[in-house]
């Protein structure tokens, strides 16, 4: 591709930018970008990202405005709204259906151009009947829709009638002249999902007109371009552009990169303003096109975005784990694409292109990739809140407001309940002192980023580290404090943090020497070898019995968990990337088993054979580590709903070590003193009642500094 005057960031030999390898990131970031005639002011684009806050009937709400507003104001140029489909379904997705849906979108479009910021619509028609699925659903029938929905999965892009792509072709069109009509500025074609699928050879077995060549698989896409242009002429058209990437099996609904070339150009002739180049979809799981921490290499994307740019000459964006601002910086200086789509980063800090703007990118909160707030909460139907952004969901409701009567705060724990409670409480404008009796900041977070692939994790204690030095909070290492320090007239409020530790069961047989701590074993501090047994199979017992069962340790694992799932709590992204470890290693996992004792050379367990069906809710309790349901529950559904008793059978496990890993004690601190000198005490995080996980820590943490 020759680049246009507006897409080349700076000719050869100017001294705007410097190599790829050293690019002046704010510069690169920071430059605008014609698309069309529609102009961004920067390079970063925030992606389609379903949120959940729409209204029933998919239009905007407040809170949907909101949360976009917020974004628009932390800098980003361009919004696409995600998932916006043009009829009716049962998703809970933005619809935009009819006239009378068009002011929501509009105050949406009003709401972000007071920023600058520029609006696009994602169109998507999901991959099943929709309106076979509601008949189901408006008959009661559950059980049908639910059975149907499975099977169009599968099947509906070979099953859905030539006349019924032309319906949904022409609500596209409508949609299309809607979003214009509410004044967004572009369209982004969701070129995955039905129309991914009817595009690629790989799910396509179609033998009409839309199938079997690539000009058949490829004519509905191209349709819905031309539809796009010919009834909004004005409207800029962005076309997601689905690709199968290295391994087939990831996703497999849309086109390999040679065919997208070929396809990129024709979209452009039919009036493509602009491609955005993801991964492609439809094998189920969400972790194929967001991939959690340590599933995919950082900006995976890259090669395939560079082709399409090299083949043609409008820009294109891609999208997907790229870490920081200068690697997005990078991407665009390497002609790998224009301009970045930045979904999870800026969810987790929407400030993200302000401080790029400022050069302070250090100063960007950085997404783990965890995909527990975000991923995990459209899969269960919730609204997106990052787990470390206390503020989403609830924008312009929770502020960080100066304090008119600053206060000397004492935060007891460097964990992340502490490093939040201090940082907000600094830049409320309080005098902040944080204790940690460790060497360095992060608690728990040090041995939670120790499994196989959770380094992302240590972002996070990089990041509060710069934070707290740039809100001017006062950090202590290597101090612990006690209640009787702090009640020596120093600190008129004590935010106490301390978290906990992992917890010891009243198990006969765990003081042998051969029974270790999870926690220690994670810390490095002690080494299972051979056979080994691990007691508990929640976050923490799963996630140790994944790194002993490498090849650098060797040990032979078996995970003892008395409920009937391991890792309940574990992100569904990262569940079966887990499973599959597990069967590679040869851990054996035995569940509804109850550990009764430790002998010197076994464990000692009863398993329960035909356990009763769980009550209520699945899983264990939202996110938290090592967490176990109350005990009674089961067997009183058992007994309300008449079940057989359970049955049982004692099971014997040989092993040379034994690892205990049974959920999270809260530690104590002692307030007496503090209470006894007037002093105001909240507890946050794992401390406080009940251990949880990072992102109570950091709500917690946040909410007790705003309220301070
Ligand atoms: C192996 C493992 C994996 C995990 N993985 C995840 C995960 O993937 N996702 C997730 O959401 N959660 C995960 N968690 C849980 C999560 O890390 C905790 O819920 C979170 O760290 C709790 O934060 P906190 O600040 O309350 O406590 P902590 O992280 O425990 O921090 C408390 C801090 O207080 C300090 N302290 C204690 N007493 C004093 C004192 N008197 N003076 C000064 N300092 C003191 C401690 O040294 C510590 O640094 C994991 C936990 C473990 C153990
Ligand atoms: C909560 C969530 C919802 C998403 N919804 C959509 C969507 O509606 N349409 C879409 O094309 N992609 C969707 N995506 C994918 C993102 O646009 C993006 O491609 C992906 O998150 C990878 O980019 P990131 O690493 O910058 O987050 C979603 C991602 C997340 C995390
Ligand atoms: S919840 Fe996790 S993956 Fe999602 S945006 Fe936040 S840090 Fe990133």
């Amino acid at each position: 591709m020759t680049d246009t005057a507006t897409t080349t960031l700076a000719p050869e030999g100017t001294d705007t930018l410097d190599t790829p390898d050293a690019p002046d990131t704010t510069a690169i970031l920071m430059q605008p970008l014609e698309i069309r005639h529609m102009r961004l002011k920067n390079r970063i684009m925030f992606p389609p990202m379903t949120t959940g806050y729409e209204a029933r009937d998919g239009s905007i709400t407040e809170q949907s405005i909101n949360f976009y507003k917020r974004v628009a104001e932390g800098g980003a140029a361009y919004i696409v709204l995600g998932d916006v489909t043009p009829v009716h379904t049962i998703s809970p997705t933005p619809k935009l259906v009819t006239d009378e849906q068009i002011p929501s979108f509009a105050a949406l479009a009003d709401a972000l151009h007071e920023f600058d910021c520029k609006l696009g619509l994602q169109v998507f028609h999901p991959e099943y009947d929709t309106v076979a699925v509601a008949e189901l659903f408006a008959k009661g029938d559950m059980a049908g829709a639910r059975a149907k929905l499975h099977h169009d999965m599968a099947h509906y892009v070979n099953e859905v009638s030539a006349e019924r792509l032309g319906e949904i072709l022409g609500s596209i069109t409508a949609l299309a002249r809607r979003a214009a009509a509410a004044g967004a500025d572009a369209i982004e074609v969701h070129g995955d999902r039905l129309v991914g699928s009817l595009c690629s050879p790989l799910i396509n077995e179609r033998d009409d007109e839309y199938g079997g060549s690539f000009d058949n698989r490829t004519r509905f896409a191209r349709e819905v371009v031309r539809a796009i242009r010919a009834g909004s002429p004005d409207i800029c058209i962005d076309y997601k552009l689905p690709i199968i990437t290295e391994n087939p099996q990831i996703g497999r609904g849309g086109l390999f990169i040679d065919e997208a070339v070929t396809l990129a150009r024709l979209l452009v002739e039919d009036g493509v303003d602009t491609f955005h180049v993801g991964q492609a979809n439809h094998t189920g799981n969400l972790n194929d096109t967001i991939p959690a921490m340590g599933t995919r290499p950082d900006c995976f994307m890259e090669p395939y975005s560079r082709r399409i740019k090299e083949a043609v000459d409008v820009p294109v964006s891609t999208v997907g784990a790229i870490p920081d601002a200068d690697a997005a910086a990078r991407l665009i200086a390497s002609g790998a694409c224009d301009y970045v789509g930045l979904g999870r980063p800026i969810l987790c800090d929407p400030d993200y292109a302000n401080k790029v703007a400022d050069g302070r990118a250090d100063l960007i909160r950085p997404c783990i990739m965890c995909n527990r707030g975000c991923t995990d909460a459209i899969a269960s139907r919730r609204f997106i809140s990052c787990v470390l952004n206390a503020q989403n969901g609830y924008e312009y409701q929770r502020v960080i407001g100066k304090t008119e009567a600053p206060k000397r705060i004492a935060v007891v724990g460097g964990g992340p309940a502490g490093m939040e409670a201090a940082r907000v409480a600094a830049l409320r404008g309080h005098d902040v002192t944080l204790f940690e009796r460790a060497d360095r900041l992060g608690g728990q977070l040090d041995i939670a980023s120790v499994p196989p692939r959770k380094g992302t994790m240590r972002r996070i204690e990089q990041w509060y580290a710069r934070a707290l030095d740039a809100a001017g909070a006062d950090v202590r290492l290597n101090t612990e404090a006690t209640p009787e320090m702090l009640a020596d007239g120093r600190f008129d409020e004590v935010i106490v943090a301390v978290g906990g530790r992992n917890a010891t069961p009243p198990i006969p047989g765990t003081d042998l020497p051969h029974v270790m701590d999870a926690w220690r074993v994670l810390a490095g501090e002690q080494r299972p070898h051979g056979r080994t047994v691990i007691i508990g199979g929640g976050l923490v017992g799963a996630e140790t019995a994944e790194l002993i069962a490498q090849d650098d340790y060797g040990c032979d694992v078996t995970v003892v968990e008395m409920m009937g799932q391991i890792a309940a709590e574990e992100s569904s992204t990262i569940k079966p990337i887990m499973m599959e470890d597990f069967a590679t290693h040869h851990v054996t996992l035995l569940t509804n088993t109850k550990v009764e004792r430790v002998t010197e050379h076994a464990v000692e367990a009863v398993e329960t054979i035909n356990p009763p069906a769980p009550a209520g809710r699945p899983g264990a309790p939202a996110g938290r580590p090592g967490a176990r349901p109350a005990g009674g529950a089961p067997g009183q559904a058992a007994e309300a709903s008449g079940a057989p008793e359970p049955q049982t059978r004692p099971v014997t496990i040989p092993c040379d070590c034994v690892i205990l890993a049974l959920g999270t004690a809260p530690l104590p601190f002692d307030t007496t003193a503090l209470d006894a000198a007037g002093i105001t005490v909240t507890r946050v995080g794992d401390c406080n009642g009940r251990a949880a996980d990072i992102n109570r820590a950091v709500e917690e943490g946040y909410l007790a500094a705003v309220a301070a």
